[in-house]
């Protein structure tokens, strides 16, 4: 099996097609994001595991994922703490995190000290609109999931990656390889340089978009919201 995979250009621009022509809400597509990633991380890493999740969210839609994600994993019987350093004041988000506050899960400032407590980590950090070297408050936080002895689920991209040219040549991230990425509707060229399990999911991909940004349906089976993929599969 062999996906195409999507630049950060055309990632922007097909999300940007969703949301008018095919009229989808960005709620709508975030909710089914973090609905894969959770059930990801069920796959890799069942509650018997070790149900502590930390969940490490960014500033956009990457971020947004996450906070989704960690409500479905509390439901599911998880024990998610939220790092959400730089809260937007975007009203989708703040209702995300309402979400989760309401079912008295936990947000903590301290990512090193809760990432010693945790079992696994979601780094839903940065996703397809990164660009440049990590700035703060996020360096620390980028340093700590690369040196971390926990494994680490990441969203999309490994943070800190440049979406075509994977990790930086030096700094923080220049040595991140998470153990696990989920890739949303279709893998971005960064995955070449991603040695770990990879999963695809986003299972809301109309055909005449997947013909149209020249992609492939992931194979998805029964009612999963998910499918493994062989990273050495790619088509780049
Ligand atoms: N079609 C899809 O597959 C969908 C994708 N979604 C998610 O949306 C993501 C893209 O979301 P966005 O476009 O909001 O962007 P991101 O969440 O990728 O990141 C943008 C944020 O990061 C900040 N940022 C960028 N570079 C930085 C740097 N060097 N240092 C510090 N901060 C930096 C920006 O200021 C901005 O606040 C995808 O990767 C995916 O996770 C879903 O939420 C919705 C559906
Ligand atoms: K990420």
């Amino acid at each position: 099996m062999a996906l195409r995979t999507i630049n950060a250009a055309n990632a922007a621009a097909l999300d940007k097609e969703l949301m008018s022509t095919h009229a989808f809400s960005i709620d709508q597509l975030m909710e089914l994001a973090g609905l894969s990633v959770s059930q990801a991380l069920f796959k890799i890493h069942p509650p018997s595991a070790g149900e502590k999740i930390l969940v490490v969210c960014g500033p956009g839609n990457n971020g947004g994922d996450g906070l989704v994600a960690a409500r479905h994993l509390w439901h599911y019987g998880y024990k998610p703490t939220i790092c959400y350093p730089k809260q937007s004041k975007n009203e989708l988000y703040q209702r995300l995190a309402t979400q989760l506050k309401n079912l008295e899960v936990e947000f903590t400032d301290d990512f090193s000290g809760a990432l010693k407590e945790t079992h696994h980590v979601v780094d839903s950090v940065f996703g397809f609109s990164f660009n440049g070297e990590v700035r703060e408050p996020f360096v620390e936080i980028i340093k700590a999931m690369e040196n971390a002895d926990k494994p680490v689920l990441s969203v999309d991209a490994p943070s800190s990656w440049n979406i075509e040219d994977g990790p930086p040549d030096s700094g923080p991230g220049s040595k991140f390889q998470p153990a696990t990425l989920i890739s949303l509707t279709a893998p971005k060229p960064l995955v070449k340089y991603f040695k770990g399990r990879h999963f695809v999911g986003g299972r809301f991909l109309p055909d005449s978009l997947a013909t149209k940004y020249n992609l492939d349906q992931p194979p998805y089976q029964g009612i999963d919201q998910i499918v493994e993929v062989d990273v050495k599969e790619h088509k780049l």
